[in-house]
C-alpha cells in the first residue's frame, strides 16, 4: 500500500480561508477587526522565524497583528506588565506568548496570567480544565490542526485506536483530550512505555509528537493506519557547495518507510506546521467573536 499524502499546506490555505471570510463579514457587519498579539521574548532566531510567519498570515486573513519584542533579559514583572496591558485592550482578541521562554521567566506563571478568553494557544489551565472536561474553550492550535485533518480524512474517527507518543502539555495531552471527545480509543504513550512498537501496531491513528527525528519506522504502522506527524526537526544533512553546513526538516516519522504501509499520513514539511498557525488564526477569530456576543464560526474549532 501507498499511503495518501494529507496536505496540510493545503488544507491550511483552505482553512485560513474561512477564516477571511468570517473576518470580512465581522468588518462589513459589525465594523470589528479582530487583533491577534504576539509576545516575543529574546531573539532566538527559530521563534523570530515563526512570529514572522505568523504576523504575516495575521494581516493576510485582515486581522490586526501586533508584535511585542522584548529583551532577552526582560523581568517577569514587566512581561507580566505586558500582559496585562494586552488583556484589558479592547482591539487585542488573541494573545500569544511565544514559547520557549528564558529560562528566567516561570512560563506557567505567564500563561495563567493571559485571560482564558484571549488564550489562542489554549494553554491556561481553565482551557484546560474545560477541554478536559468536554466543554466550550480555547483548543491548542497544534492538536486541533491535527484533529481536522483526521476528520477530514475520515468523516468519523469514532472508536478507532489511536495512540499519541508525547505526553506534553503544548500536544501529547490535549491531543489525547480531543481524540476521547471524538470517541476514539485513546492510549498516551511515551518515554517509558513498554513495548512502545507493539503499542503503536495497534493503532489505527498514530500522532508522533516525541521530538525524536524519523523514531517511528514503517515495521511499526500497522497496515492501513493513519500517520499524524508532529515533529519539526532541523537535521545536519552534509554540506552545502561552498562547504557551509547544510540542514534537513524531518518529523518524528521516518516518512518513506511508514508511507509503504499506511494509509494516510501528513508530510513534513507541509503537514502539521502550516496547520497550527492556521488554527491559530481560526481561534482569534473565535475568540474575537466570542468576546462580542456573535455567533462564532462553523468548523474552526472542536
Ligand atoms: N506559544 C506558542 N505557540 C505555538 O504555536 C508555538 C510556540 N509557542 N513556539 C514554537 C512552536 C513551533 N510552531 C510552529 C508553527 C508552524 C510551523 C510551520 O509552519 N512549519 C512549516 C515549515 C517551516 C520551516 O521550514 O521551518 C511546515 O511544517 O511546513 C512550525 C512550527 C508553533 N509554536
Amino acid at each position: 500500500m501507498t499511503a495518501t499524502v494529507i496536505d496540510g499546506k493545503a488544507f491550511a490555505a483552505k482553512v485560513r480561508g474561512k477564516v477571511g471570510e468570517h473576518v470580512a463579514r465581522l468588518k462589513a457587519d459589525h465594523g470589528i477587526t479582530p487583533g491577534l498579539a504576539v509576545v516575543l521574548v529574546g531573539e532566538d532566531p527559530a521563534s523570530q522565524v515563526y512570529v514572522r510567519s505568523k504576523g504575516k498570515m495575521t494581516v493576510e486573513v485582515g486581522m490586526n497583528s501586533y508584535e511585542h519584542k522584548l529583551d532577552v533579559n526582560t523581568s517577569e514583572a514587566t512581561l507580566l506588565k505586558v500582559i496585562e496591558e494586552l488583556n484589558a485592550d479592547p482591539d487585542v482578541h488573541g494573545i500569544l506568548v511565544q514559547l520557549p521562554l528564558p529560562d528566567h521567566l516561570d512560563s506557567d506563571l505567564v500563561i495563567n496570567a493571559i485571560d482564558p478568553a484571549k488564550d489562542v494557544d489554549g494553554f491556561h489551565v481553565s482551557n484546560v480544565g474545560l477541554l478536559g472536561t468536554g466543554q466550550k474553550s480555547m483548543v491548542p492550535c497544534t492538536p486541533l490542526g491535527c484533529l481536522m485533518m483526521l476528520r477530514e480524512h475520515h468523516g468519523s474517527i469514532s472508536g478507532m485506536n489511536a495512540v499519541v507518543i508525547g505526553r506534553s502539555n503544548i500536544v501529547g495531552k490535549p491531543m489525547a483530550q480531543l481524540l476521547l471527545n471524538d470517541s476514539c480509543t485513546v492510549t498516551i504513550a511515551h518515554s517509558r512505555t513498554k513495548d512502545l512498537q507493539e503499542t503503536v501496531k495497534r493503532a489505527d491513528i498514530v500522532v508522533a509528537a516525541v521530538g525524536r527525528p524519523e523514531m517511528v519506522t514503517g515495521d511499526w504502522i500497522k497496515e492501513g493506519a493513519t500517520v499524524i506527524d508532529v515533529g519539526i526537526n532541523r537535521i545536519d544533512a552534509g554540506l552545502k557547495d561552498d562547504g557551509s553546513p547544510k540542514t534537513r526538516l524531518v518529523g518524528d516519522v521516518d516518512y518513506a518507510s511508514c508511507a509503504a504501509v499506511a494509509g494516510a499520513i501528513t508530510p513534513v514539511p507541509g503537514g502539521v506546521g502550516p496547520m497550527t498557525i492556521a488554527c491559530l488564526l481560526a481561534n482569534t477569530v473565535t475568540a474575537c467573536s466570542r468576546a462580542n456576543g456573535l455567533k462564532e464560526p462553523e468548523g474552526l474549532t472542536a
